[in-house]
């Protein structure tokens, strides 16, 4: 299945060991507090509907191995876009931040979908594209959430007053939370994951 991981304000989808992670990084010098909802397998509308209104930001993440998940992305993109698009002064509604996310691109001999695909639904969705391996690169799946945290700033997410009332369902209260652990980098950055698989459970 394709998954959309939400941060702090994100958010996912996926089998039954559903999680959120609490995570703390900083990003240009100011700390970053996560809380990242990997979702579990099939769901019913209701429930997958429920998590999105709770995430801020989504990363909608395919394996570049598996062609189903792939054309489940749109679909999760316009879920995301239906139940969290507002509209701007200008009258023209402003997405929320979201990503597409191609993974395992280091499978080269497994792969079923192109970079181009991934670019061209980019393109037909204007929603930035990455593709990613988490096995081999911390640094790909850093920059896709830090996009996403970029994309919340840009949109005012954390200015005075502009913090919505989080949506806690029962629902939400039935998933675990997990805090992962933090590490200092050389740069003296605070980083709490060793790699994108610290946000997705096995
Ligand atoms: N080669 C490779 N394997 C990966 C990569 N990312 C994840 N995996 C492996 O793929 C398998 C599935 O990874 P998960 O992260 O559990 O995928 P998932 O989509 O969350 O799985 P479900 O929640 O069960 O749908 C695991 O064995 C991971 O180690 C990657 O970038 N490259």
């Amino acid at each position: 299945m394709a998954k959309s991981i939400g941060m702090s304000h994100w958010i996912a989808q996926g089998s039954a060991a559903e999680m959120i992670y609490r995570h703390a990084a900083v990003i240009d010098g100011e700390m970053v507090h996560f809380e990242i909802l990997d979702t579990a397998g099939q769901e019913d509308s209701l429930q997958i509907e429920e998590k999105i209104k709770w995430g801020d930001g989504f990363a909608v993440v395919y394996s570049v191995t598996d062609r189903c998940s792939f054309d489940e992305v749109m679909r999760l993109c316009f879920l995301i876009n239906h139940l969290h698009g507002s509209p701007k002064r200008s009258g023209a509604a402003e997405q929320p931040p979201v990503v597409i996310v191609g993974n395992k691109k280091d499978l080269q001999f497994d792969r079923m979908v192109s970079t181009q695909d991934g670019e061209n639904l980019s393109k037909a969705l204007k929603i930035p594209f990455y593709e990613i391996s988490t096995r081999d690169s911390y640094e790909e799946p850093v920059a896709v959430f830090s996009s996403l945290y970029q994309e919340l700033l840009r949109q005012g997410h954390f200015s005075p007053g502009s913090f919505k009332r989080r949506t806690v369902s029962k629902l939400m209260e039935k998933i675990p939370k997990m805090q992962a652990s933090s590490s200092l980098n050389s740069a003296g950055r605070s980083l709490s994951f060793n790699s994108f698989r610290d946000y997705i459970p096995e």
